[in-house]
């Protein structure tokens, strides 16, 4: 459901992503992972829309996505939990989760009840200030902001940065149950090993802005690990 066709992407003068090849296919659950600075969050803020490629193709649903701005994402039925949480720290986690239903794929204007059924704490902090929150609530608000919408696909980057084991847990059985039960398609980035083979039915290595291997997670071996992600 989302395709990348030999993708180039630059800052400026310096390529960061070259010839990059990817198929995430629907209901799978994909792992992204490599060393710092190999380009994992440039490979998600190209999905997203967020950064332009300067070769080759993005489609999502078979439609060229390769123009089309973060904002339509939305409508393209993708959720995105950014790195380092983004949540607005002044708007209390109730207006914190409203602000994405907005956006035109949200016909209701009220948060989906099973989003506090998920994370039953932002339903006991509706009204505190989402700054004020710990940084595990302000992920639970994150990834809950996401499913507001109600996307086909999650994409997280790395949302178990700083976060207790307990937490971590709450999410790895969250992120398990969406794609068991609805179907939802998980795009995870994560430098933490136990945590991406407990999530990643499949794994994809970076380096360098190139991909160096993929395939099922069984397939991780200790010898790529060591290659592409022991520092
Ligand atoms: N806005 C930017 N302008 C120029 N270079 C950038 C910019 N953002 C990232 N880079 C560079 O692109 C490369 C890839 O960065 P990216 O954040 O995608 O890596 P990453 O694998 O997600 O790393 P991390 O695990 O540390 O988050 C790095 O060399 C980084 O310095």
């Amino acid at each position: 459901m989302i395709e990348l066709k030999s993708v180039d992407q630059r800052y400026g003068g310096t390529q960061i992503l070259w010839d990059l090849n990817l198929n995430i296919k629907k209901g799978s659950r994909t792992c992204i992972m490599g060393r710092n600075g190999v380009g994992k969050t440039t490979l998600l803020k190209v999905i997203m829309g967020m950064l332009p490629i300067s070769g080759g193709s993005l489609t999502i649903n078979n439609k060229d996505a390769a123009k089309a701005s973060v904002e339509a994402r939305p409508e393209m039925g993708i959720g995105y939990v950014p790195q380092g949480r983004h949540i607005f720290p002044q708007l209390t986690v109730e207006e914190n989760l409203k602000v994405s239903l907005n956006c035109k794929r949200q016909t209701s204007k009220t948060i989906p009840e099973h989003v506090y059924e998920l994370f039953p704490v932002l339903k006991e902090m509706l009204h505190r200030r989402g700054g004020d929150l710990s940084g595990g609530q302000q992920q639970q608000l994150a990834i809950g902001r996401a499913l507001v919408l109600n996307p086909e696909v999650l994409i997280l980057d790395e949302p178990n940065e700083g976060i207790q084991p307990n937490i971590v847990q709450l999410i790895r059985d969250v992120l398990l149950k969406l794609n068991k039960e609805q179907g939802m398609t998980i795009i995870l980035v994560e430098q933490k090993l136990p945590f991406a083979r407990a999530i990643g039915e499949e794994f994809i290595l970076m380096e360098k802005g190139h991909v160096m291997s993929s395939g099922p997670m069984a397939q991780l071996t200790d010898e790529l690990v060591g290659q592409y992600l022991a520092v």
